[in-house]
């Protein structure tokens, strides 16, 4: 399990989150949601070790790793996808999934590269096309296929269907689901595409003003009697 424990982070002086106890359980896909800058994107950066942290934990599995830098969280198995900046465009596909395995031996880096093949079988034919030249929904799945090799269990991922027409971020959203079911990865997922994240969600979180304003199963939270308004004008 992922969590945060009365996390209070932000930019330098700029105190964005306050108090905010998350969990990511593993296995499970947990949502994050909330308007524009509530702190959903900072929540995920905190994690990961991109702020200011004032006060708080970031815990995995029990171990305190709030003042772990960036890469030794990656080794640990956390991996964080912007929602843009998380491939190298002017490389290659192949090159990208090259890099991402850098610190594997020649047969795991094999056997991962076939893993996230099959996950991502569309990028089979493209290997040798360079990322910048891939459609959006292409980038995203290079993205999470690069966090595959790197051998993540929590994908920590930022608004992935952004900016992509409804076909390809529904095909998305299913894959999110296979990386749970068949992978049996742990999944964060910050979505403006609030209904949608919530239906293929075990858990929701709701950020406001950089507090949490509710925690729960993401079926509360779509069966809410209040959803209308947390969705619509997101008050409590
Ligand atoms: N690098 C940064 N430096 C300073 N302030 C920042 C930085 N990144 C974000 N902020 C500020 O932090 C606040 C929260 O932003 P954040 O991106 O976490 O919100 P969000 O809920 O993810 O929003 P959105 O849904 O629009 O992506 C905003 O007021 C934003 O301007």
């Amino acid at each position: 399990m992922l969590e945060t424990r009365g996390l209070y982070a932000g930019y330098k002086e700029l105190h964005i989150l306050f108090d905010v106890d998350f969990k990511a359980e593993r296995n499970k896909i947990t949502a994050v949601v909330g308007p524009n800058g509530s702190g959903k994107s900072t929540l995920l950066k905190s994690i990961f070790g991109f702020t200011t942290i004032y006060d708080g934990q970031v815990v995995l599995e029990d171990r305190d790793i709030t003042k772990l830098p960036p890469h030794e969280k990656t080794r640990l198995g956390i991996a964080y996808l912007p929602q843009t900046d998380n491939v190298f465009t002017e490389l290659t596909v192949r090159e990208n999934l090259v890099i991402a395995g850098y610190i594997l031996d020649e047969s795991e880096y094999q056997d991962r590269l076939e893993l996230a093949l099959s996950v991502f079988p569309e990028l089979r034919d493209k290997m040798d096309r360079k990322a910048g030249m891939l459609s959006g929904g292409e980038r995203q799945f290079l993205g999470i296929a690069t966090a595959l090799i790197r051998k993540a269990k929590v994908l920590m991922l930022d608004e992935p269907t952004a900016m992509l027409s409804p076909k390809f971020a529904s095909q998305i959203f299913e894959r999110i689901v296979n990386l749970r079911d068949e992978l049996k990865l742990t999944i964060v997922l910050v979505e403006q595409n609030v209904i949608k994240a919530l239906e293929i969600s075990d858990n929701a979180f709701m950020l406001i003003s950089g507090k949490v304003a509710f925690s729960g199963t993401a079926r509360e939270l779509l069966e809410h009697e209040k959803f209308e308004r947390f969705v619509v004008g997101y008050t409590l």
